[in-house]
C-alpha cells in the first residue's frame, strides 16, 4: 500500500458526559463520562448487541442519546452546522448501501464534499487526495470499477479510504476491519494509528481482542446489561473482565509486547 495521507484538519477531541445510549427496551445503563483525545486510539469490545453501533451513531449525531452529550471541541453535536461537523468528524459504517452506481473514484470523492461549495466541481487537490486515499488503501487501478462489482474485504477498504480522503479530527469506526485478509487488518488499524499519531482522536468498535490488544491504548468495555468500564488498554484487557464480557474462557499470554487472547477449548 502506498500513497500520501492528507494532513489532519484540526486536533479536536470528543468527550461523553454522563451519556446513556438508548436502546429500546433497555434499562439505562452505566452513563459513559470519558473523553477522546487528539493522539488516542480507543477500542469499544463488546458481544453481539451490547450497543456498540448504537454507541458510535450516537457519537455520530446520528441518534439521539437517552440522556447526556456528546461534545466535539468543547460544543455539543446538535451545536455544529452539518458542514462544518463533517470536515471535523469522519464514520466509517458496518455496511454500505449502494444508493445509485458509483465509481471507485466517484465514493472515494464523497469524503470531499464536506469541503465544496453547493455547486462547485472537486478540484485537482481534490481528486489528488482521493486518489491518494485510494493508494493508500491499495485501491489504486479500480478507480473507475463500479463500487457494486467489488469484493467484500475492496468495499471495506473503500469506506476506510472516503474517510481518509475527507481527513476528520475525529474518526469513528465500526469494526473497520470487516471482511479484510490479515494483511489488510494490520494495514487498516496501522492506518487509524497513524491518523492519531497526526493528532487525530480515534474511536472504534472491534470484535477482535488482539487487534484491540495490539493498537488501542484505551479500552471501553460495553456488557450487555449497559455495565460498562473503561480505561487505559493494559489495566481493562484483564482475562477474568473478558471473560465475563463474552461469556467464554480465555487463555492469556504475551507475544511480541502484546497481551493475546485465544479462546479455551474446555
Ligand atoms: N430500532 C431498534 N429497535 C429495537 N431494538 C433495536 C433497534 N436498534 C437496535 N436495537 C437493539 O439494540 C441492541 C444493540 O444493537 P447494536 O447494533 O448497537 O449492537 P452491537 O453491539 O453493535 O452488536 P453487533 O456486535 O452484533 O454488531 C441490539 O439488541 C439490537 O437488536
Amino acid at each position: 500500500m502506498s500513497g500520501t495521507a492528507p494532513q489532519a484538519s484540526t486536533t479536536a477531541g470528543l468527550a461523553l458526559r454522563e451519556l446513556v445510549i438508548d436502546i429500546p427496551g433497555r434499562p439505562d445503563g452505566d452513563p459513559l463520562d470519558l473523553a477522546v483525545a487528539p493522539g488516542e486510539v480507543w477500542g469499544v469490545l463488546g458481544p453481539n448487541g451490547a450497543g456498540k453501533t448504537t454507541l458510535l451513531h450516537t457519537l455520530a449525531g446520528l441518534r439521539p442519546p437517552r440522556s447526556g452529550a456528546v461534545r466535539l471541541a468543547g460544543r455539543g453535536l446538535g451545536q455544529w452546522r452539518r458542514k462544518a461537523l463533517a470536515r471535523r468528524l469522519g464514520v466509517v459504517f458496518q455496511e454500505r448501501h449502494d444508493g445509485f452506481p458509483a465509481t471507485v473514484l466517484e465514493t472515494a470523492l464523497i469524503g470531499r464534499h464536506p469541503y465544496l461549495a453547493p455547486w462547485d466541481l472537486e478540484t485537482a487537490e481534490d481528486l489528488a487526495i482521493a486518489r491518494g486515499a485510494l493508494a493508500r488503501l491499495g485501491l489504486d487501478g479500480l478507480e473507475e470499477r463500479l463500487v457494486s462489482t467489488l469484493s467484500g474485504g475492496e468495499r471495506q477498504r473503500l469506506s476506510v479510504a472516503t474517510v481518509l480522503a475527507q481527513d476528520p479530527a475525529v474518526w469513528l469506526a465500526d469494526e473497520p476491519t470487516n471482511h479484510l485478509d490479515l494483511r489488510h487488518q494490520t494495514a487498516v488499524m496501522g492506518l487509524l494509528a497513524e491518523r492519531a499519531a497526526a493528532g487525530c482522536a480515534v474511536f472504534l468498535c472491534l470484535h477482535d481482542i488482539n487487534l484491540a490488544a495490539r493498537w488501542c491504548d484505551h479500552i471501553l468495555l460495553l456488557y450487555p446489561d449497559g455495565s460498562a468500564c473503561w480505561g487505559p488498554t493494559g489495566a481493562m484487557l484483564v482475562t477474568e473482565a473478558l471473560e465475563r464480557l463474552y461469556g467464554q474462557r480465555l487463555v492469556a499470554g504475551q507475544v511480541d509486547g502484546t497481551r493475546v487472547f485465544v479462546p479455551a477449548l474446555r
